[in-house]
Parts: structure tokens; sequence; C-alpha cells
């Protein structure tokens, strides 16, 4: 790479690159109820001639950033994904043939891996549009102990899941500052921190098997989520928390926090592509700001014991 002086001061432009950075790109195909995802964070930097935008801030050769975000998810929608390598390919041969200035395009992906979670619809089929990412979750427990009495709340956190279908919001609330549109099909998406207490306090009783009730525990969670028909996240959370207290007999408490992670579907119509959710859609999965739905699901009779704020336990 040469470096060209600008003119009058003893100063040079070095290495330079731009682009869209983290563009997060969800794609959804549709095989009739069998949904695949694929889900990328792709960043796109490029360099060529672009001294002089640094040098006098002329744009004559900036193809802007958002421009590179769009094609990201246009192509996405347009050729799929069929793999990070194949769509980092497509999209860096086209910055460079397209774009006369841009002589270098380096795309970088990140993917994140999706296993279905098991469950059964209400027409008794196999769910295919539930699922959870690999990597999966920390599992967390305290335990307290006043020379008497235990206490033993267990958990877990960083368990994300997605339901490609099967989710509505709708008949909320609306004032002068809602914009929010109505949705009768969207991604329900969340990172779940979860907290439950077991009954078990004395310790001259037989304590419960940890481990097999850890096991159990998420597998009933993970089932509600996949095979609750949602209208809200709220009710999503509430399924999950009576799945385990009615299911297991040693928790008396679970305490939910859930961020709703939203998925926006991308408006591709200026390019000359719809996108919408019946026929495999492309989102931008979005990180900041997000709903966060937290509650306590209670067994009839017991004392809510585990705090509100989860971040102190
Ligand atoms: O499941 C949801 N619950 C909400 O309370 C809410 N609010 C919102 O804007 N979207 C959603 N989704």
């Amino acid at each position: 790479m040469t470096a060209h002086s600008s003119p009058a001061r003893p100063v040079l432009l070095g290495q330079n690159q731009y682009g869209k950075a983290e563009n997060r790109v969800v794609r959804i195909t549709r095989d009739g109820t069998t949904h695949h995802i694929k889900d990328l964070n792709v960043s796109v930097a490029l360099s060529g001639d672009m001294d002089d935008v640094h040098y006098s801030g002329s744009n004559a050769n900036v193809l802007p950033t958002d421009t590179t975000k769009n094609t990201v998810f246009a192509f996405a929608k347009e050729h799929g994904i069929e793999s990070a390598e194949q769509f980092g390919i497509h999209l860096a041969r086209h910055f460079v043939t397209s774009q006369e200035p841009i002589h270098r395009a380096r795309i970088r992906i990140e993917e994140y891996a999706w296993e279905r979670v098991e469950g059964t619809g209400a027409d008794g089929e196999e769910i295919k549009h539930s699922f959870v990412r690999q990597g999966q979750e920390t599992r967390l427990t305290q335990i307290t102990f006043d020379g008497e009495r235990w206490e033993v709340v267990s958990g877990l956190k960083d368990l994300v899941v997605l339901n490609s279908t099967n989710s509505e919001f709708w008949g909320y609330v609306k004032d002068k500052y809602t914009t929010l549109k109505e949705t009768h099909d969207r991604i329900l998406a969340t990172e779940v921190s979860a907290r439950w207490r077991f009954g078990w306090t004395d310790g001259e009783q037989p304590a419960p098997d940890w481990n097999e009730s850890y096991e159990q525990t998420k597998r009933h969670m993970l089932r509600a989520f996949a095979e609750t028909y949602s209208l809200s996240l709220q009710q999503t959370l509430y399924e999950m928390g009576a799945r385990i207290i009615e299911n297991r007999d040693e928790i008396d408490e679970v305490r939910f926090s859930l961020p709703n992670k939203h998925h926006f579907l991308v408006d591709l119509e200026p390019f000359g592509l719809k996108n919408d959710t019946a026929d495999g859609a492309v989102y931008l999965a979005a990180d900041r700001p997000y709903g966060l739905i937290e509650a306590t699901v209670l067994r009839d009779g017991s004392e809510a014991r585990i705090p509100a704020d989860l971040t102190n336990l």
C-alpha cells in the first residue's frame, strides 16, 4: 500500500479500511413446518482508492457503509446462506468487482450454531421450529446454611433459545407514542436466566439428586418454550415456570429474567425483494435495547424468596 502525502503537511495516510461491522443477520428457511436457521455476524471491511475521502472529504469513491449492510441482508434473502464461507466469498467478490475504487474486501463472519429443541405441537406432530443455541448455558447454584436450615437455589444463565414461528404480539395498549406494529407471526428469542429454589431445607431429610434435577428442570423448561404457542413472552415465561413446578416436586419457586431478543424483519422492498415470514425471511437480530420480562412462578402455598434482581444471586 502506497501512502500519499497531503499537500503542505508533513503527514501521511497509512493503511485504511472501512465498512459496516457486526451485521447480525438471521435467515430462516421454511420447508413446510420444518424450519432451518442460519445466524451470522458479518463484518465488512473495504479498502482501495480512499485517499481523497481522508485528505479532502470527497466521498466520490465511497460506497456507504450503510450500503454494505443492506447488501449483506439482501444477499441473505436473494441467494440464501449455504455456508459462511460461500456467503463471504460472494460478498467479497461483489464489492471488489462492482466498485472500481474498491480493490480489497475483507469479510469476517462468526456463525452461531443452533440445535433443535424437542417438543410436540398441539397437532401431535414433532416441533421443527424451536432451537437452542449451541455453546449453551452456565449452570449456577447458591447454598445457604445457618447451622440449622439449608436453602439451595440453583439455576442457569446464557441459555439462548429461539422459536421461528408460533409467536404473536397484538392487542396491547396503544398511546400516542406507540409505533409498534401488531404481529401474528414473529421470531421469539430469549437468553434464559433462571433460578429455582428447592423445598429441601432439613439436612436430616434425603437431598434431591441434584444432577438429575438440573437436567430434568432444563428439559421441562425447554420443552415448554418449544410447545407454547406464544401470545407474549410473559405468557411463555409463565408456562416455562408452571411446567417446572408441575413436574419437579423438589422445586417450589422459579424466577426468570428473559430479555426479548428482538428480530426485526428487514425492509428489502427498495431492492425489489419481498421479505415476509411466510416465505422464509431475513431478520436483523438487534442486541439493544431489549424488552426485559421478569417474573416468579410459585408452587401454591410457597413463599417467594428468590430476589427480584437475579444479578444479586
Ligand atoms: O412478548 C412481548 N411482550 C411485551 O411486553 C412486549 N412489548 C413489546 O414492545 N414487544 C413485546 N413482546
